[in-house]
């Protein structure tokens, strides 16, 4: 039997000394148990005053987590140990299966706040009183990689909102782009197998850029229009916080009558449209796979929270019946300019989760949950997706009662005669659990509701039952083609850089040229530019279903630069100091950075930071090497004349500032930093992009031209395939 643990040396917790730099209030600890060492050289940290006991899931009081019971001091561990058999056996089941899709995730609560009524359209109780607000759960999520994939990876982005309002738990479970590879539900399994790592030799990990993804995209030339999105930078976000969502499908609002309007839901970011280059989610994925997650914490902790604007576009069967397309279709849109976006509300994120497992970990979401006035159309894909969702989270989350776990518990009142079934938290009370009954009003439990309770739209069948895809599903470029010449300059080049990238990864040249041959159908320019990046020669146009529609007027909505921000607020600079740095310039910069409500982080030679020239030590957030300006939306370079000659030979430096050079940022230039840009291969090629920063005269013009999400003419400068000669 293991002995009770000797007081041996009893310290107390507040007498380690304390450090002289500023700690951030996550680290501080606070300890107040009294800690023994036991006969092994164990740790023992015992329960005295209001610290509270550690128990077994049973609440037996535990008096040792340090040992297993063992028959002797050395002897074998005994199957009576309850304790160490629970611990270990919990321990053991701790993991659930990813989700099958979006198995990367990071969720936020907040609240809606409805800002135009929508009462004339809807009965939905949520878009009825100005002003209102009603919880939310927002899960943002990458598509193809696994739970422990980067952030940074080139993919769609999850958007999915759960509302629950006063009738019940609406989910909108949206995406970043308003498009969708296919049409039908029935490939899903087939896009996402093809997506995903190929089956024998299990890479590549959350990546498109292969065979097998692109194989099944040249045969599918549906996915055209959403190519063109995933190859954009909307797949390359700056932040959660600065992109748009969108319900994607077309769904029905329904008034009291059952009178319907179709709907189109957008989510607008306030932040603006941001987005990082490629070469830099390549970099950040290394130096911060949570880059994403960790800036929503970080954000949302700050009280920064990020907001976004419901948007609606709502439009009757007349309207749907007047295009080419089909609104049934998820592979196109309505473009913002031909029926406006009606702002209906705002959707805030205030507060981070308590538990990423119970909460974003264990949030199931369906497209079929939603209260009355809201419903779905006949879309093939929302279809599928409402019996998909519902059956994947019943071998996820392990039985039917995940609707027990609080994150996915309505907040209205539930009552119904569901009973039983692993984990049943909330049966019915009392003796009926079926109705109708002859138990009385109140021991008979709830009723139906004719007037408040669900009806669907009473929607007319449409013919017979066939196996089919309709006709007018069958134009696959004119949007493509309509997104593509939607997009400035700088973002058409993107696409086309994409294009190349992803392509020189497929080892079969079959594939490349298929590809190639739907680019044909969309711009001729952009079949070109990638054929030539790749090559080859352009191939023969695919044979199209339809010919592209080529007077589709480009939609501004489209472009992330024409939406990008309007300030720097919210974004970070990258600080780089030495010993000696020039303490009032970077007191005038900083001063000017906390005046925009933007952010910084101190980049210094070594983490316990750098003495400035006033004599004050300055705490760093980041060792130069573990800080690269890939982490930045901009960088300040304020050494000494010493520190540049030191930051001059030191490899990561010059790698700060040739970096963030090529990824177009903005660059503040000390007075004493020229030997860096020297040695760093710069210094013939600074543009108006880089500037100086001598005084607060300075620092102003700085601060205001980081407000533009990048110095964009740079770019011809620093990529090869932009060169004439190349
Ligand atoms: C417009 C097309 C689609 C959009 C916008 C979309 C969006 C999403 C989002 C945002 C999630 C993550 C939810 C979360 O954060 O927990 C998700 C998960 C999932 N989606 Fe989709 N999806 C689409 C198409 C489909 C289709 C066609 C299917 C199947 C027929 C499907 C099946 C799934 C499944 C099985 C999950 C995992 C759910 C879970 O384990 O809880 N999705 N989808």
């Amino acid at each position: 039997m293991a002995k009770p643990a000797p007081s041996g040396s009893t310290k107390k917790a507040g007498e380690t000394p304390k450090k002289a730099t500023k700690t951030p209030p996550e680290a501080k600890v606070e300890t107040s148990f009294a800690e023994t060492q036991g006969s092994g050289g164990e740790t023992h940290q015992v329960a005295e005053g209001d610290v509270a006991v550690l128990t077994t899931q049973q609440g037996v009081p535990v008096a040792d987590d340090q040992n297993s019971l063992k028959q002797g001091a050395r002897g074998p561990t005994l199957l009576e140990d309850f304790h160490f058999r629970e611990k270990i056996f919990h321990f053991d089941h701790e993991r659930i299966p990813e989700r099958v899709v979006h198995a990367r995730g990071y969720a936020a609560h907040g609240f809606f706040e409805l800002t135009d009524s929508l009462a004339d359209v809807t009965r939905a109780d949520i878009f009825q009183r100005v002003g209102e607000r009603t919880p939310a759960f927002v899960r943002f999520s990458t598509v193809a990689g696994s739970k422990g994939s980067p952030d940074l990876a080139r993919d769609v982005r999850g958007f999915a909102v759960k509302f629950y309002t006063k009738e019940g738990n609406w989910d909108l479970v949206g995406n970043n782009i308003p498009v969708f590879f296919i049409q039908d539900a029935i490939k899903f399994p087939d896009l996402i197998h093809a997506a995903k790592p190929a089956p024998d030799r299990a890479f590549p990990q959350a990546q498109t850029a292969h065979d097998n993804f692109w194989d099944f995209i040249s045969l599918t030339p549906e996915s055209m229009h959403m190519i063109m999105w995933i190859m954009s930078d909307r797949t390359l976000p700056r932040s959660f916080r600065t992109m748009e969502g969108f319900g994607v499908h077309t769904f029905r609002l329904l008034d009291a009558d059952g009178r319907s309007t179709f709907v189109k839901f957008h989510w607008k970011p306030k932040a603006g449209l941001q987005s990082v280059v490629w070469n830099e989610a390549v970099k950040i994925n290394g130096a911060d796979p949570d880059f994403h997650r960790r800036d929503l914490w970080d954000a949302i902790n700050a009280g920064d929270f990020p907001e976004w604007e419901l948007g609606v576009q709502l439009f009757d069967e007349e309207f749907a019946n007047s295009f080419d397309f089909d609104v049934l279709d998820s592979t196109k849109i309505i473009p913002e300019e031909i029926l406006p976006v009606r702002i209906v509300g705002r959707l805030v994120l205030d507060r981070v989760v308590d538990n990423f497992f119970a909460e974003t970990e264990q949030v199931a979401f369906c497209t079929q949950t939603v209260p009355p006035g809201i419903d779905v159309s006949n879309d093939p894909l929302l279809q599928g997706r409402n019996f998909s969702y519902l059956d994947t989270q019943l071998k996820r989350l392990g039985g039917p009662n995940f609707t027990h776990i609080p994150i996915n518990a309505a907040k209205c009142p539930v009552s119904n005669f569901q009973q039983d079934g692993h984990m049943a938290m909330t049966n019915p009370k009392g003796r009926a659990n079926y109705e109708p009954n002859t138990w009385g009003p109140v021991a008979g439990g709830p009723r139906e509701d004719p007037v408040k309770g669900f009806r669907s739209y009473a929607a007319e069948p449409d013919g017979p039952k066939l196996r089919i895809r309709p006709e007018s599903f069958a134009d696959h470029y004119s949007q493509a083609r309509q997104f593509l010449l939607s997009q400035e300059p700088i973002e058409q080049k993107h696409i086309g850089d994409a294009l190349v990238f992803e392509l020189s990864k497929v080892e079969r040249p079959d594939i490349r040229s298929r590809v190639v041959s739907h680019l044909v159908n969309i711009d001729a320019d952009l079949a070109a530019t990638v054929a030539d990046g790749l090559g080859m020669p352009v191939p023969e146009a695919a044979q199209a279903a339809r010919p592209t529609n080529t007077d589709l007027a480009p939609s501004a909505a489209l472009s992330i630069v024409r939406n990008g921000p309007n300030a720097f607020a919210g974004r970070k600079v990258g600080i780089l100091v030495t010993d000696g740095t020039d303490a009032k310039l970077f007191a005038a910069l900083t001063a000017a950075l906390d005046a925009e409500d933007a952010l910084f982080e101190v980049v210094a030679p070594k983490i316990g930071g750098a003495t400035l020239s006033d004599g004050t030590l300055l705490a760093a957030k980041q060792k130069i090497d573990g800080g690269p300006s890939v982490l930045f939306d901009a960088i300040a370079v304020l050494p000494s004349a010493e520190g540049a000659a030191l930051l001059a030979v030191d490899a990561p430096a010059k790698d700060f500032v040739t970096d963030a050079f090529a990824h177009c940022k903005f660059i503040g230039i000390g007075p004493k930093a020229e030997p860096l840009f020297q040695k760093a291969g710069l210094i013939d090629d600074l543009d108006e992009g880089c500037m100086p920063l001598t005084g607060a005269k300075d620092v102003a013009s700085f601060v205001e031209a980081c407000g533009a999400l990048r110095f964009w003419p740079r770019e011809l400068n620093v990529d090869l395939d932009a060169q004439p000669d190349a």
